[in-house]
């Protein structure tokens, strides 16, 4: 049974009333005290969320960041005498400036490295607050901080700061839901998933990896200044290691991921302690055991109920996944999209043979993109040894080679990933080697990968719309708050989207999260998200490989489609009857070094082309003057 968005609307609109009721039901001070703590690392641990759920950085370090809230609002409170609606901000820029640096920090340190490096902080922050008294008050910590007080909500602070807690917390969170389905949020998905896709996509992973510290930190900076003005005191054991233990328990308890599981984890984990204390001695193994048990039930948390009921605000990937079981694709699936694909195929040529008899293919205009001299080693392996080529705008230029020739090297040199380690790379007269990657799609280089890299958390249309230029220099601030020019963009990128889903025949299955997708279905989309910014070059990575039947033919004419439209391609591809039926010219590459260019025709027959394929028996199979080969038949050589 499938509930209506209405309805889970109203669901959320319940369940905020009853948080909000405590306090007027006459709740006592212990229990709106441990509400208000869980509202406070609600907030904090939602940092997490964003950094390691979203973004895909493990941040073992929230309290120390929490901490340094903390202490910056208490010290500038007590110290400087600032009233807490300055040194709120003053804190939360204080603490953000410290997740950029973390940020800068995780270009160079990655994977369990940045996680241990954050797992320091705690330490880090420990010693400084220990060793620095003279400021930091030590051991003793902080007294005497003037807390927060809104008469009008009650008598103790406890009643007082409850309902302005609770609103601060679903604002930030109702944000952050908000920032999740932007292009903010997808370019931090689009990382986390598959972070060199992303890079050659368009997405600046520096700038996107930093910002997601700084939002982390900001996050913390919150919770510890609401701490402080909710308790009045801070000491290091406020912000030690535990608490950052604690803090990734309530994400990973509501789903590592989920924004309103980050929410639900946070009461789970302040309130169910207390709620156990009955147990005495065994309340904290009792609730350890209830945790293991959650995971091991459900391992997507409480996740799987905040998703549901929050689906109104999700995007189409989350709320499916909520909703529903990934659907698994089955033989008759293949026999529907195989037949789609032929269809596709005919449609496309049935275009294309009208147009050529309207008005002829555009020609070859100059060259686009030339590479000169460039080598590129792996420690001792020379992969590509001095090789020289040019693209002509509006052609089809497929490179081959035997296996290990340095055409995947080639592809990644130009799109950005792996930078010539000499020569240039000229794209109409600009260098382009060593740009990072994005800057190498902005210059209107796009790619596909030899290995399907669709972004498995997001839907179709995502996929494909992180790839266009007019969200790509959005910031977060704009894209969350939904400025006009922002949403302008998102629609423009929205409307690109569709038509290029259109176009290669998939637009059916836009709001699908890619995961669901066949390996045919995620190469289409691969395709749509490498040609919707209209690139001047699109660079192919065996697009074929593991493709049969109608979406071979469906790619082909795909491809010829796009060249007729005007747009360069540089094809790499094992399958040299695909090559020969799309390309107008060939290089060939052997061992690194180019060793023939030209037509297929010419290309064929060539000697050293025959013999690089072979492994030098050309001699022994055939005599010098026969005639070429027929690239298209079994008998050729390089056709097997
Ligand atoms: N990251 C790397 N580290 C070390 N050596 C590498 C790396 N990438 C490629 N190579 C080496 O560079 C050479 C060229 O590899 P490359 O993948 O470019 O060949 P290819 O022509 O694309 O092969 P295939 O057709 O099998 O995909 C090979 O000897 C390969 O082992």
């Amino acid at each position: 049974m499938t509930v209506s968005m209405t309805a889970r609307k109203v669901l959320l609109a319940v369940f905020l009333i009853a948080l909000a009721l405590p306090p007027f039901l006459g709740a006592n001070s212990y229990v709106l005290q441990v509400l208000n703590l869980s509202f406070i690392y609600a907030i904090a641990a939602l940092g997490i969320t964003i950094a390691t759920g979203i973004t895909g950085l493990i941040v073992l370090g929230q309290a120390a960041l929490m901490g340094v809230g903390g202490y910056s609002t208490g010290l500038t409170m007590t110290v400087l005498g600032w009233p807490w609606w300055l040194a709120m901000p003053a804190a939360i820029v204080i603490t953000g400036l410290a997740g950029a640096g973390l940020g800068l920090l995780s270009m160079r340190i990655k994977g369990h490295y940045l996680a241990i490096t954050t797992l320091a902080l705690n330490e880090i922050f420990r010693v400084v607050v220990l060793n620095e008294s003279w400021l930091t008050g030590g051991p003793f910590g902080l007294r005497d901080i003037p807390v927060l007080r809104v008469p009008m909500l009650g008598t103790t602070v406890s009643q007082q700061l409850y309902l302005p807690l609770l609103i601060i917390a679903v604002l930030i969170y109702a944000l952050a839901i908000r920032m999740y389905g932007t292009t903010f949020g997808r370019r931090m998905r689009a990382i986390r998933d598959d972070d060199l896709a992303a890079e050659t996509m368009g997405v600046n992973s520096r700038r996107v990896r930093v910002l997601a510290f700084v939002l982390c930190s900001i996050a913390g900076a919150i919770g510890g200044s609401l701490y402080v003005l909710t308790f009045g005191f801070i000491s290091p054991n406020n912000f030690a290691l535990f608490e950052s233990i604690r803090m990734v328990l309530m994400v990973v308890i509501g789903g590592l991921g989920s924004i309103g599981g980050t929410f639900l984890g946070a009461l789970v984990v302040t309130g169910l302690p207390e709620m156990l204390r009955g147990i005495e001695t065994y309340y904290l193994a009792a609730f350890g055991l209830g945790t293991v048990v959650i995971l091991l039930t459900v391992p997507r948390g409480m996740g799987v109920i905040a998703d549901w009921v929050l689906a109104p605000w999700l995007p189409e990937a989350r709320k499916s996944q909520a909703d529903q079981p990934v659907k698994q694709f089955k033989a008759e699936d293949q026999e529907a999209e195989d037949a789609r694909a032929v269809a596709v195929a005919e449609r496309l040529r049935a275009e294309r043979e009208a147009r050529a008899k309207s008005a002829p293919a555009p020609e070859a205009r100059g060259t686009l993109l030339s590479v000169e001299n460039a080598s590129k080693k792996f420690g001792g392996v020379v992969a590509l040894k001095d090789v020289s080529f040019t693209v002509q705008q509006g052609e089809i230029l497929g490179l081959i080679g035997p296996n290990g020739s340095g055409k995947s090297t080639m592809i990644n040199a130009i799109s950005g990933i792996a930078p010539i380690t000499s020569g240039r790379i000229m794209l109409e007269g600009k260098e382009i080697s060593g740009q990072p990657a994005w800057n190498v799609h902005a210059a209107g280089i796009s790619r596909i990968f030899q290995n399907v890299r669709v972004w498995g958390s997001m839907t179709v249309l995502e996929n494909v719309m992180i790839a266009h230029p007019a969200t790509r220099d959005l910031d977060v601030l704009r894209s969350t708050f939904g400025a006009r020019s922002a949403n302008a963009a998102e629609d423009e990128a929205r409307v690109a989207a569709l038509e290029a889903l259109s176009l290669v025949g998939i637009r059916h299955l836009a709001d699908r999260p890619a995961s669901d997708l066949s390996f045919g279905q995620s190469r289409l989309v691969e395709i749509a998200r490498g040609i919707v910014n209209k690139p001047r070059l699109l660079l192919l990575d065996e697009p074929g490989a593991g493709l049969r039947g109608g979406l071979i033919l469906e790619l082909a004419e795909i491809l010829k489609d796009l060249r007729d439209k005007g747009m360069t391609i540089l094809v790499v591809e094992h399958r040299i009857k695909l090559v020969v039926e799309m390309c107008d010219r060939i290089t060939v590459l052997n061992l690194g070094e180019k060793i023939a260019e030209g037509s297929a025709e010419s290309v064929a027959r060539d000697p050293v082309v025959v013999d690089a394929y072979l492994g030098g028996k050309v001699e022994r199979r055939r005599p010098a003057k026969t005639p070429a080969p027929d690239m298209t038949g079994p008998a050729n050589p390089i056709t097997n």
